[in-house]
């Protein structure tokens, strides 16, 4: 509140009510408080509110120390200053839903600005419009204005000073200084003698405040008085307003304003005559029997008397009670029963000791006994253990219902079933373990057990039974006691009380209301205790009033009063939070709420903002939900509100649109994507432009190096073969040497066979002449004439040899001063011609180079193969033979050519590439070699 000084109340058309103070007008929907003031709507012209009224078209009018304004949509206007009308007094609307303003003169307005009322030229003190319009003047005099008329009502008394009219059925009531009056005619009545403060009226009643507290008129009487002086300390009361639950406003000049409910349940215990903890309730013609700690109490609504003493019935608890189709009164108590007939107790010696839990007149007329220890019978004459039930002696009997043939019994462990004598426990049946307080018949034959722990059984004429506990909406685990009425079944526990429709029992999610919520289950739990009780009957109705026992006297629940209602959410408002600059509702709050001026602060919300979150967001008490960056796009923000162990009421919702940033909409993602592409379709032309440039350059590069290869290849062929040809060749006399011989020799031999196998026969003839020539005494012309002279001899030794050979010969520097001559297709008959002819070219080169000394050479010269039948690859031998031909040579004194002939027979198995001088000689001594020196035919 803006302030204390409460000058006026009315109630806008969502329910929520306006407040006007001396420092500004306020809003509150039970919970939050909006003020409004003229720094903000400077059209109020001050912030001193001194009359609300609001229209039937849901404006609001509002009278400021210095302007009339009207609220509409959300805006103030300045209807009229008090310049121009003097100051207003009265506010009222007529049954044509005109306004009436009382100031300076009386003003009326047309739908567009203030008009004097020219009928009416004297002072307005106050008025109040209804069918006609009456104005009380600055005299105290009261005038009813009929069209062009007017009416002059008269006081019984003077003086007297007018403080507020209403109007009830053409009647007018006037709150005066000195009492309360009435029209009646022409003639005003005095209804109250105590000076009325302040009134107002709801439909036909009149509610009125004067020193002596807040009072309701109805008809001819005081209905209620509803609040005294003595009530709180709200004091100095200025105005009030009356809601359609008959709950009242007051505002008070120095305690702001504060709302009153009649409650629908009151506690009714030792202050009301009542003993403390109550067990069993029963209704009787003359009031309420009550079963408590210390007797029976009998009483009506507010007053209870004890009519039964402690010391009357055993223990003097009063824990079960039964009136009997005969009169009698049967009471169950903590330590036994007692039977009351024709005034006279009498104990029942059998029960002696036991807690009698349940009581239950039988068809029959027999009273049934529920007992800590098990199931009793009175017959008429005697007491005795139910035949058939022996099974339930020693185990607490705690509830009993007829049903037909069928006997119910509720025991602390499982339901049993009793039909003609016979006592069954259905085993399967869920009920099997459970502690059972309270049984119940419907009147559709449907029965109801009520448990300790598991909620509440219902049992259909055949069917199974069906649970209704926490998982179907029931606030607690535990129900104590069962009653139906009016189409629903009450249920009591610790908890408080619930109702279900009768219909709606078996349903998915029945339709439960709390109609009585105990706050005792918080920490510091109340007295209350609501709702206990012990035997038979603690809830029970009576009188229009549903009655539960307690453990501080009883409960009394007004079951016509309105019940608590299923809390009606409202989105009030959704706020854009993000940057000022932005406009797009990024990050917004929603603020809603739920109209309720009693319990708002115990209301509980929940909401979601489809389809951005489809999940219901738990919020507590909460009444602003918060979003940040939500996307684009429409959403639908839905809230629900429901009371402690209540219902979620009816979903309220706000559609919410989000527009995009120009990032997020459409057209920006495809330019986005078309830039992308086209950027990527760039890199992709650019590198294959690299590749193809990059590929010719390589293309390039390889073309050279290969080409670079080829020469290096040439390069190194040329030099390899020149190397090979170095290698092969004798520097000194330019013959090839003897690893030339080793290489050629395979190609010349293998000629040699093909040569042999294409001729079919062979001619042995045609053989590879190996003629090894030695020249005689080199060592002395090195000696005498210096190497250089040895070798020029050399070189044109083998010059002059060459001359002397085939084109097709092979002619090598065999080491030293030895050459080797290889001469194909020779016949060994021209061998000592060959012969003669090699020794002689020796000679012609020592002659050339003009020695005095004469140049010769031994040769030994042997065919290849030796024979037709010896190994043509074995040309190692061949060697060896012509070696020791030659050393036989120079044996034979030098410059001479000695040949050699081996025996076939030997020739054909020998296989060995080497053989010693040695051996040959030992083969000379066997006559299997025989050494010849050739004749020689032109002896050098
Ligand atoms: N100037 C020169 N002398 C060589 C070359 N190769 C070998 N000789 C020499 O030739 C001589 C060969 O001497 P010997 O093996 O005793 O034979 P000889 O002196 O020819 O006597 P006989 O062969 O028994 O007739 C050695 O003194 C070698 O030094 C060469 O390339 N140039």
């Amino acid at each position: 509140m803006p302030q204390v000084t409460v000058t006026s109340m009315a109630r806008g058309a969502d329910g929520r009510m306006w407040i006007g103070t001396q420092n500004g007008l306020a809003r509150s929907d039970g919970q939050a408080m909006e003020v409004y003031q003229v720094n903000e709507f400077p059209a109020l012209g001050s912030n001193w509110i001194k009359l609300i009224q609001v229209a039937d078209n849901g404006d609001l009018w509002v009278s400021t120390l210095k302007h009339l304004v009207r609220w509409r949509d959300g805006r103030f206007d300045v209807m009229a200053q008090r310049e121009q009308i003097g100051e207003v007094t009265a506010l009222s609307i007529d049954s044509s839903g005109k306004l009436w303003v009382a100031a300076d003169r009386l003003w009326y307005f047309d739908g567009v600005a203030l008009v004097q009322y020219d009928q009416w030229q004297g002072s307005v003190r106050t008025l109040v419009a209804g069918a006609n319009v009456w104005v009380a003047n600055d005299n105290n005099e009261i005038t009813k204005l009929t069209g062009s008329a007017a009416e002059f009502l008269s006081w019984p008394v003077e003086p007297l000073v007018v403080r507020q009219m209403a109007i009830i059925k053409q009647r007018l009531w006037v709150a005066t200084s000195q009492g309360l009056y009435r029209s009646n005619g022409k003639q005003l009545e005095r209804m109250t003698e105590s000076p009325v403060i302040a009134l107002t009226t709801f439909g036909d009643a009149l509610w009125f405040v004067s020193e002596q507290g807040v009072f309701v008129w109805r008809g001819d009487h005081i209905e209620a008085q509803l609040l005294t002086e003595e009530a709180g300390n709200f004091t100095l009361i200025s105005t009030i307003f009356v809601d359609e639950n008959h709950a009242f406003w007051l505002g008070s000049q120095a305690h702001g304003a504060r709302y009153f409910w009649r409650a629908s349940y009151a506690q009714i215990s030792t202050q009301d005559g009542l003993s403390e903890s109550s067990w069993s309730l029963l209704p009787e013609k003359n009031g309420l029997l009550v079963g408590t700690n210390r007797g029976l109490f009998l009483g009506q609504k507010d007053e209870f008397k004890r009519v039964v003493g402690a010391n009357q019935i055993p223990g003097g608890v009063g824990y079960a009670l039964l009136r009997d189709s005969s009169g009698r009164l049967w009471v169950g108590t903590r330590e036994g029963l007692a039977v009351q007939e024709k005034s006279l107790w009498r104990p029942i010696k059998e029960l002696r000791g036991q807690q009698v839990n349940s009581l239950l007149e039988l068809q029959s007329g027999d009273i049934l006994i529920g007992a800590a220890r098990g199931l009793y019978r009175w017959d008429g004459e005697r007491v005795g253990v139910l035949a058939g039930t022996q099974a339930l002696v020693g185990k607490s009997v705690r509830s009993l219902l007829e049903d037909n043939s069928t006997l119910w019994i509720g025991t602390e462990n499982g339901l049993k079933e009793w039909r003609v004598g016979e006592l069954t426990s259905a085993t399967l049946s869920p009920l099997a373990q459970e502690f059972v307080p309270a049984l119940l018949q419907l009147q559709d034959g449907r029965v109801l057990a009520a448990t300790y722990q598991r909620g509440i059984f219902i049992k259909s004429l055949a069917g199974p039974w069906r649970s209704l506990e926490l998982s179907r909406g029931l606030p607690t685990q535990g129900a104590f006691g069962l009653f139906e009425h009016d189409g629903w079944v009450w249920i009591s526990n610790g908890d408080g009380v619930q109702r279900i429709p009768v219909d709606q029992l078996e349903a998915k999610n029945p339709m439960l209301q709390v109609v009585y919520f105990d706050e005792g289950q918080k920490l510091g739990r109340s007295r209350l205790r609501c709702c206990n009780g012990g035997g038979n009957g603690r809830a029970v109705i009576d009188d229009g009033y549903a009655w539960f026992s307690s453990l501080a006297g009883v409960v009394r629940i007004d079951t016509n009063l309105p019940e608590v209602k299923v809390p009606v959410a409202k989105v009030r408002k959704v706020l854009d939070v993000g940057k000022s600059e932005s406009r797009l509702m990024k990050d917004l709050e929603v603020h809603y709420s739920v109209l309720d001026f009693r319990n708002a602060q115990q209301i509980a919300y929940r909401y979601r903002m489809k389809p951005y979150n489809n999940q219901w967001q738990e919020a507590g008490d909460r009444r602003i939900a918060y979003y940040t960056n939500l996307p684009p796009g429409p959403f639908v923000f839905e809230v629900q509100a429901k009371q402690a162990f209540g219902r979620w009421g009816p979903v309220a919702s706000a559609t919410i649109v989000v527009e995009a940033y120009y990032y997020e909409t459409l057209w920006f993602k495809c330019l986005i994507a078309a830039l992308v592409l086209i950027f990527l379709y760039g890199i992709f032309r650019v590198r294959t432009f690299s590749l193809r440039t990059r590929s010719v350059y390589l293309a390039q590069e390889i073309q050279a190096r290969t080409e670079q290869l080829e020469t290096m290849n040439s390069e190194l062929e040329r030099v390899n073969k020149k190397l090979h040809l170095a290698s092969i060749t004798d520097p000194l006399t330019g013959l090839h040497n003897r690893r030339f011989m080793t290489e050629q020799i395979g190609v010349e031999l293998a000629r040699m066979k093909r040569q042999r196998q294409q001729q079919q026969q062979v001619q042995s003839n045609n053989v590879l002449g190996f003629f090894l020539i030695d020249l005689d005494w080199f060592k002395h012309v090195n000696d005498r004439y210096g190497h250089g002279v040895g070798d020029m001899l050399l070189a044109e030794t083998a010059s002059n040899l060459k001359k002397a050979c085939r084109e097709s010969d092979m002619l090598l520097r065999w080491g030293g001063e030895e050459f080797l001559l290889l001469a194909p297709d020779s016949n060994p008959s021209e061998f000592s011609r060959i012969a003669d002819r090699l020794r002689r070219a020796v000679a012609m080169a020592g002659e050339k180079m003009g020695l005095p000394q004469r140049i010769s050479a031994s040769i030994g010269c042997v065919p290849h193969p030796l024979s037709l039948r010896s190994d043509i690859d074995n040309w190692t031998f061949t060697l060896a033979l012509a070696d020791y031909c030659l050393y036989q040579a120079k044996a034979a004194g030098r410059n001479c050519s000695v040949t050699a002939v081996v025996d076939d027979e030997l020739l054909s198995t020998y296989r060995e590439a080497k053989i010693t001088s040695t051996e040959l000689s030992s083969w000379r001594d066997e006559g299997r070699l025989n050494v010849r020196v050739l004749e020689s035919l032109d002896t050098p």
